[in-house]
């Protein structure tokens, strides 16, 4: 299968690779630099001192899409907006899956002329090293559900599934997506404001206990679609202890950070039902002070 994916950071990198194997993968990247690269070096996956290199084709995304059967979206939520403008002829693609974190790329959706539309989440953990490595630094699974479409589509992806890179198919997009943006809102603001692993907020029992505390809050306004939502929070937090979230990534290297996909969506959520939050709007402010530090810090 001819498959495009749009962005080269750690997400787009780690899918490019595995999904190379048995497929034709074309990375559309933000430069030329980048592109030029990639269609040199290919991508290498590294995890656990090994080290794996697949051929792929690159592009920028300023370009036309080519006679891909499925487009991967896997650039942040927030140039969602501006990478959909820029795409020429994206509507052509029959399917295409969105792997941000949060909720705040759903309403887009709708505008899109698409036949097929599907929705991930990813719980690997996943480090871009340069332009064409990616350091899979925690394995996890990646559920993707129908958002609208046909569903035959999505089993072309979930054919793809092997030990070092899962992909189950579920049937509620919205189950899937409200269980990640729990685990993001309650990982991704703590680890980037303690600056620690994810791993520490399950072995350090002060972080624990913070965690916790947001946990409950969290969950007092996005309520949980299993029984089991907290287990699967440390499960996470265990199987990625090596990873830096994202968000502390973000704000380790000075850039946005996607806090209003994530934190900001439940904090509408809480205005909309009424409901006061204390933690909540203390994280987000601390994570956006810290972008706009970085602002003036240049
Ligand atoms: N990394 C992780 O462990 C996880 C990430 N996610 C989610 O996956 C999504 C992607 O995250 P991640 O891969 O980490 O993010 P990165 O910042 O590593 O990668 C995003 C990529 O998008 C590229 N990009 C930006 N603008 C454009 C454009 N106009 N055209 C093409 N490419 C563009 C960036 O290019 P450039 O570098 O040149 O600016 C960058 O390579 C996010 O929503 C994140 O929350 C989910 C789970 C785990
Ligand atoms: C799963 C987790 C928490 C992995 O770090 C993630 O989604 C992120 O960093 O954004």
């Amino acid at each position: 299968m001819k498959i495009g994916i749009i962005g080269g950071g750690s997400i787009g990198l780690l899918f490019a690779g595995y999904l190379a194997r048995n497929n034709e993968v074309t990375i559309y990247s933000r430069t030329e630099t980048q592109a030029s690269i990639l269609r040199s070096k290919g991508v290498t996956i590294e995890q656990n001192n090994t080290s794996n290199t697949y051929r792929v084709q690159a592009t920028t995304s300023t370009n036309s899409v080519s006679d891909e059967e499925f487009m991967i979206i896997a650039v942040k939520q927030y140039v969602l907006e501006e990478v959909l403008l820029q795409l020429n002829d994206l509507d052509k693609i029959p399917t295409v899956l969105f792997l941000q974190n949060g909720m705040g790329h759903i309403d887009a959706l709708d505008k899109l002329k698409n036949r097929t539309i599907l929705l991930g989440v990813v719980e690997h953990g996943a480090l871009k090293i340069d332009n064409a490595r990616v350091l899979h630094t925690g394995i996890g699974k990646t559920k993707v559900a129908l958002f609208r479409g046909d569903k035959d589509k999505a089993d072309l992806l979930v054919r793809e599934n092997t030990t070092t890179f899962p992909i189950e198919l579920h049937s509620n997009w919205r189950e899937i997506l409200t269980s990640k943006l729990i685990v993001n809102a309650v990982i991704n603001p703590l680890t980037a404001l303690f600056k620690i692993k994810n791993g520490e907020l399950i072995y350090n029992r002060y972080f624990y206990h913070s965690m916790e505390a947001l946990y409950n809050e969290i969950i007092s306004v996005i309520h949980p679609v299993t029984d089991n939502m907290w287990q699967q929070v440390c499960e996470i937090c265990n199987n990625t202890a090596e990873n830096k979230s994202s968000m502390l990534r973000d704000v380790e290297e000075g850039r946005k950070t996607e806090v209003e996909a994530i934190l900001g969506y439940v904090i509408n959520e809480a205005k909309r039902k009424n409901q006061k939050l204390i933690l909540t709007p203390f994280l987000f402010e601390g994570i956006k002070g810290i972008e706009d530090r970085g602002k003036y810090n240049g």
